[in-house]
């Protein structure tokens, strides 16, 4: 996979050499390029920005200068890409979204700021046949896009084949099952008096895999009671209702 990021700021997206992505790059397993949308400007001061047509509040990132940047980095043509927007008005990303962009071949970021992007720069690429989404990462407002594309290349990156050294994680993380993940225990087995529960300590697999599930529900039910109720009808068996 090839993830291409355009921002004003490049070095917001510096994290993305950092640790297991960067091991993944250098190890080839993806490909991560950030350009600075202000290579595409022609006047003196760079200007990315602009007033908005019909007034408000703040300013709105110029579409000549967003046009440029996505001709050269995202060019129509026979290479399927996803120009992926963040935006405080997009649809939720979850882990099915991390799931179905892990397949593309080619992901393209692009990192607004001030009160977003003009819009005929996304009417411009879906015209140029390019899927586009627009994207949350969750109901609350940050400056710009860098930091909601650090979290959704970390989300996708994790999961493409040899990222994460025990592929079990990914396939059994939080969401895999549609329930939040249970608490988890390590060495030593007591710590400020507080001890690891029998169960995980003795040799039980089914009586642990029970334990586990019990308590990914009860945590699921408390936090997040939304997940439950998208669970498909067969999904909860009898002892997992008694819980
Ligand atoms: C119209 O209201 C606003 C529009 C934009 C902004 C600031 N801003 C500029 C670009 C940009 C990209 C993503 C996000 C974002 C994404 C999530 N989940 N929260 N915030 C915020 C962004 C503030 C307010």
């Amino acid at each position: 996979m090839r993830i291409d990021v355009v921002t004003i700021f490049p070095a917001y997206l510096d994290p993305l050499r950092e640790a297991l992505l960067g091991r993944a790059v250098e190890r080839g397993l993806l490909e991560i390029a950030v350009h600075d949308l202000r290579r595409w400007t022609h006047d003196v001061h760079q200007a990315v920005d602009d007033a908005p047509y019909g007034g408000g509040p703040g300013m709105v990132m110029r579409p000549q200068v967003w046009g440029e940047a996505l001709d050269e980095v995202l060019p129509a043509g026979p290479q399927p890409a996803r120009l992926v927007v963040p935006t405080p008005a997009g649809r939720p990303f979850t882990q099915t979204t991390a799931r179905a962009w892990a397949d593309e071949q080619r992901l393209v970021f692009a990192c607004g700021r001030y009160e977003g992007i003009d819009e005929r720069v996304l009417l411009d690429a879906r015209a140029r046949g390019i899927e586009v989404d627009e994207v949350s990462i969750g109901d609350y407002v940050l400056v710009g896009g860098e930091v909601a594309v650090l979290v959704m290349v970390e989300a996708v990156a994790r999961l493409l084949p040899g990222v994460l050294g025990n592929p079990r994680s990914a396939a059994e993380d939080s969401f895999s099952d549609g329930l939040l993940e249970g608490p988890s225990y390590t060495r030593p087995e007591t710590w400020r008096e507080l001890a690891v529960p029998d169960v995980l300590r003795g040799g039980n697999h089914a009586a642990i895999a029970r334990w586990r599930r019990d308590r990914a529900l009860e945590r699921t039910r408390d936090r997040r009671p939304d997940l439950l109720d998208a669970l498909p009808p067969d999904a909860l068996d009898a002892a997992d209702r008694a819980v």
